[in-house]
């Protein structure tokens, strides 16, 4: 079943609380923790997602897209995580990183940019719970779907198939109405939405139309979606 995480990056910072609720029924809600350092943006860090984390009960999909992921991501676990992302450009121990989180109970997820490429962490992919394929360069919300990424998003299908994993397939940037048909025919399974969904008139009827959607273009693609 396609699954649908609303970027609370999109949302009303000063009303978090509110926001995280408008869009529960949604599978996830994705935090996007930026430092001012890996990407020229600066978000918000642990103390919020623990906030966060008792203010809703959609689990929480952190996303950092910071410098050393090696000594920050298990405190983001440790804050009511249920899932953390880690950057394969700024990890110095990914298969380390990832065994951490998983040990500490959450899922483990890697995200690659747009110009790093699937192949060399191939032997790597069991190490994982998800994979995020960036849509668009880490950094600001709003931005247009890169479709010179669609390759990429067939290629890690292909990959997933060829072992036998269990791997979710994350999409983020630029996924809307628009385009959300075109990553699930290519092998997403997990969709990040933030515009699409905050800049909504009604973020919860927004989560299930882009979920319909992206359904059916996975039945009609004819690649298994194991969750
Ligand atoms: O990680 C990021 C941006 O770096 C994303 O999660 C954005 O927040 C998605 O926003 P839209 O492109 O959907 O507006
Ligand atoms: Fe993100």
């Amino acid at each position: 079943m396609a699954q649908i995480n609303p970027s609370i990056l999109s949302a009303d910072f000063a009303r978090l609380a509110d926001e995280a609720k408008a869009v529960e029924g949604a599978d996830w809600l994705h935090v996007d923790v930026m430092d001012n350092h890996f990407v020229p943006n600066l978000t918000l860090g642990v103390p919020v997602v623990e906030s966060l984390a008792r203010a809703t009960d959609t689990p929480l999909d952190c996303h950092l897209m910071i410098e050393n992921p090696d000594q920050w991501a298990p405190q983001y676990v440790e804050a009511g995580a249920g899932s953390v992302t880690f950057h394969a450009e700024a990890a110095a121990a990914p298969v380390r990183l990832a065994r951490e989180i998983r040990a500490k109970g959450a899922r483990a997820s890697m995200a690659l940019k747009p110009a790093t490429p699937v192949e060399p962490y191939e032997d790597l992919l069991p190490e994982l719970d998800m994979l995020l394929i960036m849509t668009v360069e880490p950094g600001f919300g709003g931005q247009a779907f890169l479709d010179i990424m669609l390759p990429k998003i067939r290629r890690t299908r292909q990959l997933i198939a060829k072992h036998g994993l269990e791997l979710w397939l994350q999409v983020d940037g630029g996924v809307s109405a628009a385009t959300i048909e075109r990553c699930a025919e290519a092998g997403a399974d997990v969709f990040v939405a933030g515009s699409a969904v905050y800049g909504a008139n009604d973020p919860a009827e927004a989560v299930r139309a882009l979920r319909t959607q992206a359904q059916s273009a996975t039945a009609s693609a004819g690649w298994a979606c194991g969750h």
